[in-house]
């Protein structure tokens, strides 16, 4: 049976993988729409490969896309708009809070979201859950899809805790002061993962971790000092449940993102996506403290997730622009930590973050607050 498949952000690092799924199980999968940001031409090319019904270009030009043979939906909100198009699965690859509406949007329309985008449980949190509860929301992120894969269907009784990974990054071993002088390219080169820029520097950072504990106290109802951070530095060990015997459950596999987008998107099935197996060859498996000192995003994450509200959202409007400040070279890498903190600092009562538009003004007033302590100065 073919499943009928949305990718949202097919440009992507997360949509071009899918798409080796897809092209490597053509029998199982039928293309119902594609959306990119910006990329056009790329769009194109891969609606003239998978021929989907739909295509969305959210900024770009869609004058390229006139003549292909399927509606084109074009302008901001796009990929909402196509998330909201019946399919069995929508994966959501898009990047960023603007992920948000196309994952509200494809749950609202009753279709099943396989989430990539982190971001939209940073920011949603609870409300997404809630619209959640009668479609579900099949964890894409390695770690998760390795907590989901191990959970299995345990009971709350029988679980103690969740076990998160960490790859540690490019600077786990870096000292303080050569962390000052670090740049962009750098923190672009991430020892085992190759991903999309954005996530790729939340990682040097170790704020992907901090997203990824809130995303794990959503996904899997966990509190938030029941799920543990570990640096494992060969990213082969993704993540695990602890049990209330004492034993703990781990799910291994190579870094290859094509393994949780496809049991994503093919969930509960499991098939050959071409990865290579785990290697039993006297390579070693190490496990270590993260340095929270250093690393200030990690502890500045869990501190907002545990406040809520408008914490997380803050936290994540405030990791994006500060992520793309450093991008620029505006600001140093330690400034990116500093700059959320600042803004974290001066967070009003926005009230229950229970709708669309609460938590956009939420996100576009940390944003402001984020770019005027960065124009003002944070690395001063
Ligand atoms: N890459 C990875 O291995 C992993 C990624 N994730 C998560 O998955 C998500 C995607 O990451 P990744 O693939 O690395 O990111 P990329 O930057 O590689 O890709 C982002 C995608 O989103 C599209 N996009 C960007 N802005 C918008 C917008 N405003 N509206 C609609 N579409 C937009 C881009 O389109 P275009 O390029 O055409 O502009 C592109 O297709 C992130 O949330 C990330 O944290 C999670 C685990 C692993
Ligand atoms: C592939 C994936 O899921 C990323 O989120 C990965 O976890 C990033 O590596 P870090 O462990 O360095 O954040
Ligand atoms: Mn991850």
């Amino acid at each position: 049976m073919k499943r009928r498949l949305t990718i949202l952000g097919s440009t992507g690092s997360i949509g071009l993988q899918a798409l080796d799924v897809v092209r490597a199980h053509p029998d199982r999968f039928e293309v119902v729409g594609l959306s990119a940001g910006r990329s056009a031409d790329v769009l194109r090319e891969q609606a003239a490969e998978f021929s989907p019904d739909f295509v969305a270009l959210e900024n770009g030009d869609a004058t390229v896309l006139n003549d292909l043979p399927c509606e084109v939906i074009s302008g901001p909100g796009s990929a909402e708009r196509l998330s909201e198009v019946p399919a069995e699965v929508v994966l959501n690859g898009i990047v960023g809070f603007a992920g948000l509406a196309a994952t509200v949007g494809a749950l609202g329309a009753g279709n099943r979201v396989a989430l990539a985008n982190k971001e939209s449980l940073i920011a949603g949190g609870e409300w997404v859950m809630s619209l959640a509860k009668d479609n579900p929301l099949i964890p894409v992120d390695s770690e998760h899809s390795a907590i989901f894969q191990c959970l299995a269907d345990r009971t709350d009784e029988e679980v103690r805790g969740i076990l998160l990974t960490a790859s540690g990054g490019p600077f786990f071993s870096t000292d303080k002061a050569r962390l000052m002088e670090v740049g962009p390219e750098d923190a672009l080169a991430h020892p085992t993962w190759k991903m999309g820029p954005k996530i790729t520097i939340d990682s040097a950072t170790m704020m992907n971790k901090g997203l990824e504990v809130i995303e794990a106290h959503h996904l899997f109802g966990a509190d938030y000092d029941d799920v543990h951070v570990v640096v494992h530095r060969q990213s082969v060990v993704h993540g695990g449940v602890m049990f209330v015997d004492g034993s703990v459950v781990l799910h291994a596999a190579l870094p290859d993102m094509r393994l949780p987008i496809s049991y994503g998107v093919l969930y509960p099935d499991r098939v050959d996506v071409g990865a290579a197996p785990v290697p039993f060859d006297g390579a070693s498996w190490t496990f270590e403290e993260p340095r929270s000192d250093v690393f200030r995003c990690l502890p500045l994450a869990v501190e907002a997730g545990k406040a809520g509200g408008a914490y997380p959202v803050a936290l994540n409007a405030a990791n994006e622009v500060a992520v793309e400040a450093f991008l620029d070279g505006r600001i140093q890498f330690l400034s990116i930590a500093d700059a959320i903190e600042e803004v974290l600092a001066t967070v009003p009562d926005f009230g229950k973050m229970q709708s669309m538009e609460a938590i956009t003004a939420v996100d576009a007033w940390a944003r402001d607050e984020a770019r005027l302590k960065i124009e003002r100065g944070v690395n001063a």
